[in-house]
């Protein structure tokens, strides 16, 4: 590092002052706290991006937002490369700059990494970064932060692309790195043209509801995603959506509105009632990686009929699996590539779900919470479906198997147009292209979910009915100190304290389909605990008494 780039970071740092007595951790979804203490976090982070973009030579994104929680929260994340998340190797780096307490231990830093990286100074390539931010009134200020960050390494370069989605900046750093149109008018297109494709592949015998609603009614947890899905319904011009809780409209952004308070408080958002029983009702988080359907029940205060991220996945796959059979069909063997389908869950997919999918001949894999393990997983198949419960989830597609069925398609368009296999091909290609390749995303996970109902002829009710599921509870333990949980096999089977495990399992065996366990959150000071079992009242008793359990075994914080 010469002196210019020295006196550069030393100078612009100490704009920034670290507030006192707060740990940051970049955790497994980027740093979030109280917007107001958060614009030296923001530079740094900015700083962290400029030199992942010098080290990949790639285009880096710095996402602004805090997703779904209170509005006077807000947070950063970093989209790598192929728009997934920042490497975990280089989250211990961002927690320490995070913390450095003095623009000097800053610089040391950052010196040391340098070296230890071998990070190309003066490289070829000057660092380019693509910001991005959603509707919190914060976002501006911490924006700005990030962009004297980034510009703080010599040479770099900060766009500011405005107020998007965090899987649009994710879907635009991607789409530079690979060379592509990558503005969000590309991005509205791309997905609008795939979801029109789509529609004209629809069997014509199928093309009807089965007497249902034609109408969508979407929830944008008043944030980002309503007033971006209101871009794309007027490009489509063929789906009835209204938008309800859009970022134009009085509310506070995710204040008893959105994905994740209909998820996990199973009531509907403020603004549905019983007026809207019986129509397929969604809702996305404040910004717009997740998404939950749901139903309004006709009596007013009763729990809505929740179809989650594990239906969505299950419909998804359903659909995958019909045209793989398709393409499969009347193949001689030696031309024939038997797609790898895998399905990726966490230990928090509905039990129900699960032996759904096992029961469609599907391979199941489990990973721990946190999108970018599930991600990860998912990468390793031909067709990959990754999903939470809550509702982030994707379809990856690999390259290889992208360029066989350009291929394909192309041959059987030449021998036997029309037929079901090229109609399958083509329609598994728009599938790629419209569910977002780099990120869960709510708005293109909408329009496959809309495009999929009408190819299969079915309502929300029928979907609904895939299969049911079984009773669940989640508690929140406040411990002394949740990491001297330690768990393994995907978060199902606790290693640490000695003991713990084996008293949950003589719990758990008590209870006729139960299933149970514990891990420490990645994202609150609590250790979680999951629960299923036949019966609901069975499933809160199973959860209660292992709560009491993880007290017993780990001390509670109140005491
Ligand atoms: C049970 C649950 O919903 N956990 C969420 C939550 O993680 P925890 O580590 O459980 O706090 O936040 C993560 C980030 O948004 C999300 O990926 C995950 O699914
Ligand atoms: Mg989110």
């Amino acid at each position: 590092m010469n002196e210019e780039q020295k006196s550069l970071l030393l100078d612009s740092s100490s704009r920034f002052v670290i507030p006192q007595g707060v740990k940051l951790s970049y955790g497994t979804a980027g740093f979030r706290e109280d917007a107001s203490i958060l614009s030296s976090t923001v530079y740094r982070v900015g700083i962290l991006a400029a030199l992942r973009s010098l080290k990949t030579q790639s285009v880096i994104g710095v996402m602004i937002t805090a997703s779904h929680n209170k509005v006077s929260d807000n947070g950063v994340k970093i989209a790598d490369p192929n728009g997934g998340m920042l490497s975990q190797h280089w989250e211990p780096f961002a927690d320490a700059i995070a913390n450095a307490s003095s623009p000097q231990q800053l610089l040391q830093l950052i010196n040391e990494f340098v070296e230890k990286e071998r990070i190309p100074f003066l490289g070829v390539r000057p660092a380019e970064i693509l910001l991005g931010r959603d509707t919190r009134p914060s976002g501006e200020a911490l924006l700005e932060a990030a962009r004297q960050g980034v510009t703080s390494i010599v040479g770099a370069v900060a766009s500011d692309m405005g107020i998007l989605t965090t899987p649009q900046l994710h879907w635009m750093v991607r789409a530079r790195n690979k060379g592509l149109k990558a503005s969000e008018q590309d991005y509205f297109e791309q997905l609008s043209n795939s979801f029109k494709c789509l529609m004209d592949l629809i069997p014509t015998e199928r093309s009807k509801f089965d007497g249902m609603n034609d109408k969508l009614v979407v929830d944008g947890a008043n944030g980002v995603g309503g007033a971006k899905l209101q871009v794309l319904h007027k490009l489509l011009n063929v789906l009835d959506i209204e938008v309800r809780n859009s970022s134009e409209d009085e509310g506070v952004l995710n204040d008893g509105v959105g994905a994740d308070y209909v998820q996990k408080e199973k009531v509907a958002p403020h603004g549905f009632g019983s007026k809207d029983a019986g129509i397929r009702c969604a809702s996305l988080d404040g910004d717009a990686d997740r998404l939950v359907y749901f139903l309004v029940p006709p009596e007013s205060n009763a729990q809505v009929n929740l179809v989650d991220g594990d239906k969505i996945l299950s419909l998804f796959a359903v659909f995958i699996k019909e045209q793989l059979s398709f393409l499969n069909e009347k193949e001689d063997l030696k031309n024939s590539h038997k797609a790898r389908l895998g399905i990726v869950q966490t230990a928090y997919a509905n039990g129900a779900s699960t032996n759904y999918l096992k029961h469609l001949g599907l391979e199941v894999n489990f990973t721990p919470t946190g999108v970018k393990y599930l991600h990860e997983k998912a990468a390793e198949f031909d067709i990959g479906i990754y999903f939470e419960a809550n509702g982030h989830g994707t379809i990856l597609f690999s390259e290889s198997f992208i360029e066989w069925l350009e291929v394909k398609s192309r041959d059987l368009s030449s021998g036997s147009k029309g037929s079901e296999a090229e109609k399958a091909a083509l329609r598994l290609l728009a599938v790629s292209n419209l569910i977002n390749q780099a990120v869960g995303d709510a708005l293109s996970g909408v329009l496959l979910v809309e495009v999929i109902l009408k190819h299969m002829g079915w309502s929300i009710h029928r979907w609904n009915e895939l299969y049911h599921d079984l009773p669940s509870r989640q508690l929140k333990v406040k411990v002394a100190d949740r990491t001297a949980v330690v768990t393994a096999n995907a978060e199902t089977v606790v290693v640490r304290p000695p003991g713990l495990q084996d008293a949950i399992n003589t719990e758990t065996a008590k209870y006729t389909q139960g299933r149970c366990f514990v891990r420490p959150s990645g994202t609150e000071d609590v250790v979680r605990v999951y629960a299923e079992a036949s019966t609901q009242e069975a499933t809160d008793t199973l959860a209660n008494c292992v709560a009491k359990l993880v007290v017993q075994f780990l001390g509670s914080n109140s005491s």
